[in-house]
């Protein structure tokens, strides 16, 4: 059902908000998600989704404080939003980004919205209060203007450490609205909440209570939605395609949960592993991850925007399967491929020369000049020291200008300086 709630301000032109409060469309839900936290272990995180429920945006009022003046921007004013509220359930800053990130997974796989929070398409207002062990919770805060991802894991981890050192000084959390500054990494205080508004709620006339049909197998009606039909309409969900991953094409945990979170490199992986089932799927999954997303990372450029093509990595790592070319030669074509994106993969292996060195005599040739220019770490491999083994394995990718078949040059020095040892 939808009420109105009444209250004065500038950003709501009608006087009133379009909500639901007596009967929201959804309540008591569920959301399990994986919590990445880097260098630490990947863990899942349950959060309990108290309700869900339909109402009008309001406007977005901009306070310019140099000029002393308020703007409103009305475009979004009376548009259809989505709100949803869980539990005090999550306890870091990471859990509720891992939450969010989830959430937008979700709703990018059913198109309900482009999640971009830059656009304001999606928001998030975090609540914050801290508590001793045991204790009920304390006061909160809430924070708004959170304007990324990445924000709502530092606001909050600020908001936690703000409240601790409060307390630790013998002070107390008031209950108020406070705003992230993200240039200054802090946040704000902008009004007090101790006041409880009356908004002289009343059912709101002009729209009827919808009517939801909840029996299995039921089909919809022009006077009753069947969730039975509208669930049949839901494609696969994010955590329902990292366990496919898992399964159909082994891969770890972690790798699956990078793929799904990067939607463009699933059906990169996808692709790929389809049309190479000679590959293993380890080898595609390792070079997407380990050398696409950290050449687009370290760019800082977003994987859709970089101008390689499906062909194109599919070509490299079948070349890296035949052993046409080795790692550092993939990771070179990435970046001429990115930088001359008409230019071929065969033409860009030839004109660099970039194919790999696998002769035998010449590996031969470069090991035993590698065994001359590295005589200490020679002396300590024969000491029993494997592990100086990868100085003169160094030497020969230095020697062979990163070239040299790394899986030939290994056995061929184990060869070389066992025999010599006897
Ligand atoms: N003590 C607490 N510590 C941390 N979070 C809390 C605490 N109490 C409630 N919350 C969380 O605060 C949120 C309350 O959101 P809700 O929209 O219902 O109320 P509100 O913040 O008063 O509303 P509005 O955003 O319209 O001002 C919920 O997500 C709830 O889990």
């Amino acid at each position: 059902m939808f009420d109105r709630k009444h209250y004065f301000y500038a950003d709501l032109p009608n006087g009133y908000q379009i909500t639901q409060q007596r009967a929201a469309l959804a309540n008591n839900g569920k959301m399990s998600f994986p919590v990445i936290t880097p260098g630490k272990k990947v863990y899942y995180k349950s959060v309990q989704l108290l309700q869900l429920q339909l109402e009008q945006d309001s406007g977005k009022s901009l306070h310019d404080e140099q000029l002393k003046r308020s703007l409103v921007d009305l475009n979004r004013a009376g548009l259809p939003l989505m709100e949803l509220v869980f539990a005090p359930d999550l306890e870091t800053g990471e859990e509720a980004a891992s939450l969010v990130k989830e959430l937008m997974l979700i709703l990018r796989r059913l198109q309900t919205c482009s999640c971009k929070m830059e656009e304001g398409a999606l928001r998030v207002d975090a609540n914050i209060s801290i508590h001793q062990e045991g204790d009920p919770l304390g006061v909160r805060t809430e924070v708004k203007n959170i304007g990324s991802v990445r924000s709502i894991s530092q606001a909050i981890t600020y908001e936690i450490h703000r409240q601790l050192d409060t307390v630790a000084e013998g002070g107390a959390i008031t209950n108020e609205t406070r705003s992230w500054d993200a240039e200054n990494r802090r946040t704000v205080a902008m009004r007090d909440k101790e006041v409880l508004q009356d908004y002289r709620f009343m059912p709101e006339p002009n729209l009827p209570p919808l009517h939801l049909n909840l029996k299995p197998g039921s089909k919809s009606t022009e006077e009753l939605v069947s969730v039975a039909a509208l669930s049949e309409e839901i494609p696969e969900l994010p955590e329902d395609t990292r366990q496919r991953l898992v399964e159909q094409y082994q891969l770890n945990a972690e790798t699956a949960i990078i793929l799904v979170n990067e939607p463009i490199l699933l059906a990169y992986f996808v692709n790929i592993t389809r049309d190479l089932s000679e590959v293993p799927t380890k080898v595609t999954s390792n070079f997407l991850i380990n050398d696409l997303l950290t050449y687009c990372h370290k760019s800082n450029l977003n994987v859709e925007d970089c101008s390689i093509t499906a062909n194109d990595l599919k070509s490299i790592v079948k070349g890296l399967h035949t052993e046409q070319i080795n790692l550092q030669a993939a990771r070179q074509l990435i970046q001429l491929l990115h930088t001359s994106p008409t230019a071929k993969v065969k033409e860009l292996i030839e004109q660099h020369s970039l194919e790999q060195i696998c002769d035998l005599e010449t590996i031969e040739a470069y090991c035993q000049q590698a065994i001359v220019n590295q005589p200490k770490a020679v002396q300590q491999y024969h000491k029993g020291k494997a592990k100086a083994l990868f100085a003169i394995v160094g030497e020969v990718a230095k020697i062979s200008g990163q070239k040299a078949n790394m899986k030939s040059v290994v056995a061929c020095l184990e060869q070389m300086l066992n025999s010599a040892k006897k």
